[in-house]
C-alpha cells in the first residue's frame, strides 16, 4: 500500500468517521480509523501517518490532551481537532496544544479538503527539513574525517572527548588540514548541535569590519548604520563560534574577544549596555602563537585563555598512508557529481600522490582528484591526468628506479647496443668500443651480458 498522504481518523463516532474516511479517500487520501485514543495511538506506532483528524471527546481521553502527546513523540505529524460544539476555549486549547487547526464537526466540510491540503504541504516541508538536517549532520560529523593514520585517529580521539564539555579549543595545523571540518565535527557532537555554527575568518577583514562582523553595532554607530545588526556571537547564541586564523586578529580587537570569553558579555559599536551571549569558542591558527606574543602580535592573556585543549592537526605528509583512501574517498564524491564511472585508482597515481609535497593539504589533494576526474575518460584514474610537476617527479623517479643515473648501468647498456650492432660478434664490439677483447669478456661477465652463438 502507497503510504503516502496518510490520514487518521479518531472518533467514535462510526457514521459520521466512516463518511468522513470515503470523503477523503475519493480525494485521492489513504485513510485509517480509530474509534478512541488508545485505538488511535496504536496505530501511530505500526503505520506512517502525516495527519491525525481527531475528535476533542473520545470514550477514553480528551483529544486535546491526546494531540499534545502525539505531537511531542511525532514531531512533524499535523493534527486537526474536530469540536463537536465548536465551543471558543476548546478551540483556543486546541491550538495551545500544538494542533494545526480545529474544525466545527459538520459545519465545515467545504474547509476541511483545503485544510488537509495546507497541512499536508507543512508535513511534506519538515520531512524535508528533518531529512536534510540528518545530511548535514553526517557530512560534518566525525565519520566524515577520513583517515586511519595513529596521527588522524588521535586527534580525532582528543576532538570527541572535548566535544562533549564547554571547554575552547585550539586547532593548530598547516592549511587545509581540516580544521574547519573538525571545528564542525565538535559542534555536531557537542549539546549545542541544535544551535547556530557559525565561522568567521579573521583574516579576511579590516579590524573595524571584523569589529562589526564579530559584535554587530546600533542604529548610528557610524555613517551607513541604518539599523541595528546583530554579530557573529549574538548569531551563534548558545551555539558555537569558529574563529580561523585568529592569530590575525588585530590586537585592540583581541582584548574584546577575551572580555567576550571571560564574561559572555560585549558592547555592540555604538551601544552602551553590554550584550551577554553564551557561546562556545573554538579558534585555530597556522601561525606559531608563542613566537606572535615574542612579536608583540598577539595577547598572552588571550593566548592563554584559548590554549587549554589543543588539538594537532596532522599534515597529510605526516600520514601518508591514509593518502589511499582519501583519494579513493573523493574519487566517489566527484565522479558521482559529474556522473562518470571511475572505480580504480592506477597503483602509479597512488604512488605519484604518496611521493608528492603537499603544501595544501587536503584541499590540494581533493582539487587534485577533481581535475584528474574531469580528465579521464577510463574507468581509472591514471598518472596522465595529473599536472605536469607531478608527471616531472614521475619521470625522475622511473628514471631514478631504473638506474638510469648510475654509470655502470650506461656502459652496460651501450655495450649491449654495440654487441647488437656487430650480431653479437665480440672482437669488432671490442674494437668499436676501442678496448681490449679481455676486457670486454671481464665486464661482459661483470654485467652478466650473455651473447648468443652466432
Ligand atoms: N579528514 C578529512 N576528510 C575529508 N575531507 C577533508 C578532511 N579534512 C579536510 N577535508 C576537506 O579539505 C578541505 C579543507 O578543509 P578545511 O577548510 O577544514 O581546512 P582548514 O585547515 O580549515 O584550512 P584553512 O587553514 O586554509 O582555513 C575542505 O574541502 C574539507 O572538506
Amino acid at each position: 500500500m502507497n503510504m503516502a498522504n496518510t490520514i487518521l481518523i479518531i472518533d467514535d463516532e462510526v457514521k459520521l468517521r466512516s463518511l468522513l474516511a470515503k470523503m477523503l479517500m475519493l480525494e485521492g487520501f489513504e485513510v485509517l480509523q480509530a474509534g478512541d485514543g488508545k485505538s488511535g495511538l496504536k496505530k501511530l506506532e505500526q503505520q506512517n501517518i502525516d495527519i491525525v483528524l481527531c475528535d476533542v471527546k473520545l470514550p477514553d481521553e480528551n483529544g486535546i490532551e491526546l494531540s499534545a502527546a502525539i505531537k511531542q513523540k511525532y514531531p512533524t505529524i499535523e493534527i486537526i481537532l474536530m469540536t463537536a460544539y465548536g465551543t471558543i476555549p476548546d478551540s483556543v486549547k486546541a491550538i495551545k496544544s500544538g494542533a494545526f487547526d480545529y474544525i466545527t464537526k459538520g459545519d465545515d466540510n467545504l474547509k476541511i479538503i483545503p485544510l488537509l491540503h495546507r497541512a499536508m504541504d507543512k508535513v511534506k516541508l519538515a520531512k524535508r527539513v528533518q531529512q536534510l538536517e540528518k545530511q548535514l549532520v553526517h557530512k560534518y560529523a566525525f565519520d566524515s574525517i577520513i583517515g586511519k593514520s595513529t596521527v588522524i585517529q588521535q586527534a580525532i580521539d582528543a576532538a570527541k572527548r572535548v566535544a562533549q564539555t564547554d571547554a575552547t579549543v585550539l586547532l593548530l595545523g598547516e592549511t587545509g588540514t581540516g580544521k574547519e571540518v573538525f571545528a564542525q565535527a565538535i559542534h555536531q557532537a557537542s549539546k549545542r548541535k541544535q544551535n547556530n555554527f557559525v565561522a568567521v575568518n579573521c583574516s579576511a577583514f579590516s579590524k573595524d569590519l571584523l569589529e562589526n562582523e564579530l559584535f554587530g553595532h546600533k542604529m548610528g554607530a557610524f555613517t551607513g548604520a541604518t539599523k541595528d545588526a546583530k554579530g557573529i556571537f549574538e548569531e551563534a547564541n548558545e551555539g558555537t563560534i569558529f574563529l580561523d586564523e585568529i592569530g590575525e586578529m588585530p590586537i585592540d580587537l583581541q582584548a574584546k574577544l577575551l572580555r567576550v570569553i571571560e564574561t559572555g558579555e560585549f558592547l555592540k559599536l555604538g551601544d552602551t549596555v553590554p550584550t551577554k551571549v553564551n557561546v562556545r569558542l573554538i579558534a585555530a591558527t597556522n601561525r606559531d602563537l608563542k613566537q606572535e606574543i615574542l612579536n608583540g602580535k598577539f595577547r598572552e592573556d588571550l593566548y592563554y585563555r584559548i590554549s587549554v585543549f589543543q588539538i594537532q592537526l596532522p599534515s597529510l605528509c605526516e600520514r601518508l598512508e591514509d593518502i589511499p583512501v582519501i583519494a579513493a574517498y573523493f574519487l566517489k564524491h566527484f565522479s558521482e557529481k559529474i556522473n562518470k564511472k571511475i572505480e580504480n585508482i592506477s597503483p602509479d597515481y597512488i604512488q605519484l600522490l604518496q611521493n608528492h609535497t603537499w603544501k595544501g593539504n587536503i584541499r590540494e589533494l581533493k582539487n587534485i582528484i577533481e581535475r584528474s576526474v574531469i580528465l579521464t575518460d577510463s574507468d581509472v584514474l591514471q598518472p596522465e591526468t595529473l599536472p605536469i610537476d607531478f608527471l616531472q617527479d614521475f619521470n625522475r623517479d622511473t628514471m631514478h628506479q631504473s638506474g638510469i643515473f648510475d654509470l655502470a648501468s650506461v656502459e652496460k647498456a651501450h655495450i649491449q647496443k654495440v654487441l647488437q650492432y656487430t650480431g653479437g660478434n665480440k672482437t669488432e664490439t671490442a674494437r668499436l668500443l676501442n678496448i681490449a677483447l679481455t676486457t670486454l669478456y671481464r665486464k661482459l661477465e661483470e654485467y652478466k651480458i650473455s651473447v648468443s652463438p652466432q
